[in-house]
């Protein structure tokens, strides 16, 4: 089988934040070939069409469509005419613009007529105009429109119209979100008439399409529409023009402009290589977590030494050359930076004492590289003394890296980066479990994008988590068959236990991670015995568990005991864990203990943790000096 080139990328300007040519300059530095005009973008801009074009031409993008024209077909007199001396004038722009086509989007007119051969006949005369000038015209189906709603009714008005310069625009979401699909078009339409094609995901909601399509749009990959199935069969049908993006979404329209475009060039990227045009360098396999790494000063180090030493941490390594430390249990490897002049240092001024990086587990970093290369994402790698190991890391969206270690029989070789001080000792823990990340409203699906297209990471089903001063929603993402756990949590409100995170340490970032261990009755007394700050259970938590899963009366003394949270899932899978205060209001930890193959997070017990830190922090704070 041959393989096509690739089709060019373009955008719409609806999808991003700014002026038209704040726009456009974002559009063109991602590396889109295109831009759709956006009617309203123009407009708004107090340029001409000819400015448009020549700052296009500048920033060599391409004007693949002016869009959109509505409420033209098939209206009584006198309206009929109007709307065909308005198409004239929008020929005119188009010419002005620099661009051939024109969208012509399904009527929602009160007035429009049902009937498809007025349509055509109308169209037929547009397309008839437009041809005069080298124009073309290309016919949408709206998810709303008033008569035409499916893209085989916009074909069938298209066919009868029966015009070279008219052909049909085909909309990933319009046919998606009204559970259609393109299901014999290859047959029945000829690849000549495929004029366009935008591509839009969407989460599935249940709400009206036209609210769902002006507020929650997404890039291709960020939600749950078959959006890589649909550009399939339209590429088996013979497609051959720009792969389109037109997103509209509140919070694409508040983000920074220049994210957004790469996130869309990303998501075309990926999508290219869903559809198996342009392969990307394979995901290796994850197997975990190997270190969570802080961004800390001698000051900070000191007080979160001392924080995780409550649960069973011991010192284990200095760095051969750095102002870093190893801390272990078990498999579990904390590392506190405090090198000045690194990336840790960098994260340090902008952040504060937070987690600057995650190390995962790969089998092959290299490739994993390269794909982040292929997708756009930066990659960073720190300067090494004699002898240590390089070790690349990428950038997530918010800044903080994500290194990658060569995953080996044996666990990776530390003792060439640091001084082992005190090896043999076994603290106990099985390594870390899961790292749940605060992320600001705005940056979520720049995250999704990250976890999915890079990683491969497949979400969880998404979580409401009542916080006693806001709602958080949270989303598990998983890879390495459950080897790594990544929650993102994400919250409107700033009062929050995530909002105050996120405003706390001005951005995005870990603010929880949990460790696995054998036994977490074991784990808590000996945490216990070291003061570690372990939150406080009310009793009608235990009432309440004692009454849901019918425990024995032994089995819940054990728990309420030590303050354990329990939670069981519909096949026995049990999860038993136990949560500390938060580090200066900044993060927290959890031990949790799993069996029977329980594979979720105790998300029934969120809101419990959220109430308990809440009052536990507006008593004395756990700040390292003492506890409880
Ligand atoms: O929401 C709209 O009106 C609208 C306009 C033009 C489009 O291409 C579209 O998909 C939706
Ligand atoms: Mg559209």
């Amino acid at each position: 089988m041959t393989v096509s080139p690739r089709l060019p990328t373009s955008i719409a300007t609806v999808c991003l934040s700014g002026t038209l040519p704040d726009k456009l300059e974002a559009a063109s530095s991602a590396g889109f070939e295109g831009i759709e005009i956006f009617e309203n973008d123009l407009l708004t801009f107090d340029g001409t069409p000819g400015d448009v074009r020549r700052m296009c031409e500048d920033l060599d993008l391409a004007v693949t469509i002016f869009q959109p024209f509505r409420d033209f077909e098939a209206m009584p007199e006198p309206q009929r005419a109007r709307n065909l001396d308005r198409a004239e004038r929008k020929f005119d722009t188009m010419q002005a613009l620099g661009t051939d086509l024109i969208l012509v989007c399904s009527s929602v007119h009160p007035a429009a007529l049902p009937e498809p051969e007025r349509a055509a006949a109308d169209f037929h005369e547009m397309a008839d105009r437009a041809s005069r000038r080298g124009l073309r015209v290309c016919y949408e189906a709206l998810a709303w429109g008033r008569h035409v709603s499916r893209w085989r009714q916009a074909w069938d008005v298209v066919r009868r119209a029966d015009h070279p310069a008219l052909g049909l625009c085909l909309d990933s979401f319009h046919t998606l979100a009204l559970g259609d699909d393109l299901g014999g078009i290859a047959a029945d339409v000829p690849p000549e008439k495929l004029f366009f094609l935008q591509l839009a995901d969407a989460p599935m909601l249940s709400m009206d399409a036209l609210s769902w399509s002006r507020h929650h749009r997404l890039f291709p990959g960020q939600g749950e529409l078959p959006v890589a199935p649909f550009l399939a069969e339209l590429l088996a049908a013979g497609y051959a023009g720009p792969l389109s993006l037109e997103i509209f979404n509140d919070e694409f329209r508040a983000a920074p402009s220049r994210r957004i475009a790469r996130d869309g060039l990303r998501s075309l990227v990926w999508l290219e290589e869903q559809v198996g045009r342009a392969p990307l360098p394979a995901i290796p396999a994850l197997s975990g977590i190997e270190f969570v790494e802080f961004a800390v000063d001698a000051e900070a180090a000191g007080a979160l030494g001392h924080f995780v030493s409550t649960l069973g941490f011991r010192r284990v390594g200095r760095h051969r050359s750095k102002e870093v430390e190893l801390w272990r249990n078990g498999d579990a490897n904390l590392v506190l930076n405090s090198e000045a002049d690194s990336a840790a240092a960098e994260h340090f001024i902008q952040h504060g004492p937070s987690v600057c990086a995650l190390a995962f587990r790969v089998d092959d970093p290299a490739r994993l590289v390269a794909r982040a290369e292929a997708l756009h994402y930066s990659i960073w790698s720190e300067r090494i003394g004699a002898g240590e190991s390089s070790i690349p890391g990428i950038r997530a969206p918010d800044g903080t890296l994500i290194y990658l270690i060569q995953e080996t029989a044996a666990r990776p070789n530390w003792e060439n980066d640091f001084h082992l001080e005190a090896e043999g000792q076994d603290g106990g823990m099985l390594g870390i479990d899961h790292v749940a990340q605060a992320v600001p409203p705005g940056m979520v699906d720049s995250y999704v994008l990250f976890f999915r297209a890079l990683f491969g990471l497949t979400p969880d089903s998404p979580w409401d988590l009542p916080d006693p001063y806001g709602l958080v929603r949270s989303r598990a993402f998983i890879g390495g068959e459950g080897c790594l756990r990544l929650p993102l949590n994400v919250s409107e409100s700033g009062r929050t236990g995530t909002g105050r995170f996120v405003s706390a340490t001005a951005g995005a970032g870990v603010h929880h991670i949990a460790f696995l261990v054998r036994d977490a009755a074991k784990a808590v007394d000996a945490a216990a015995a070291r003061a570690a700050p372990l939150l406080d259970i009310p009793a009608n938590y235990y009432e309440d568990l004692g009454a849901r899963f019918g425990l024995a009366e032994d089995e819940l003394a054990m728990l309420s005991r030590r303050h354990l949270l329990y939670d069981r899932d519909a096949s026995g899978g049990v999860y038993r864990h136990v949560y500390t205060a938060s580090y200066r209001d900044r993060f927290f930890l959890e031990m949790v203990e799993r069996s029977g193959g329980y594979a979720g997070f105790g998300a029934a017990n969120a809101s419990i943790r959220m109430a308990a830190q809440r009052r536990r922090d507006s008593g004395a704070d756990f700040g390292g000096a003492e506890s409880s």
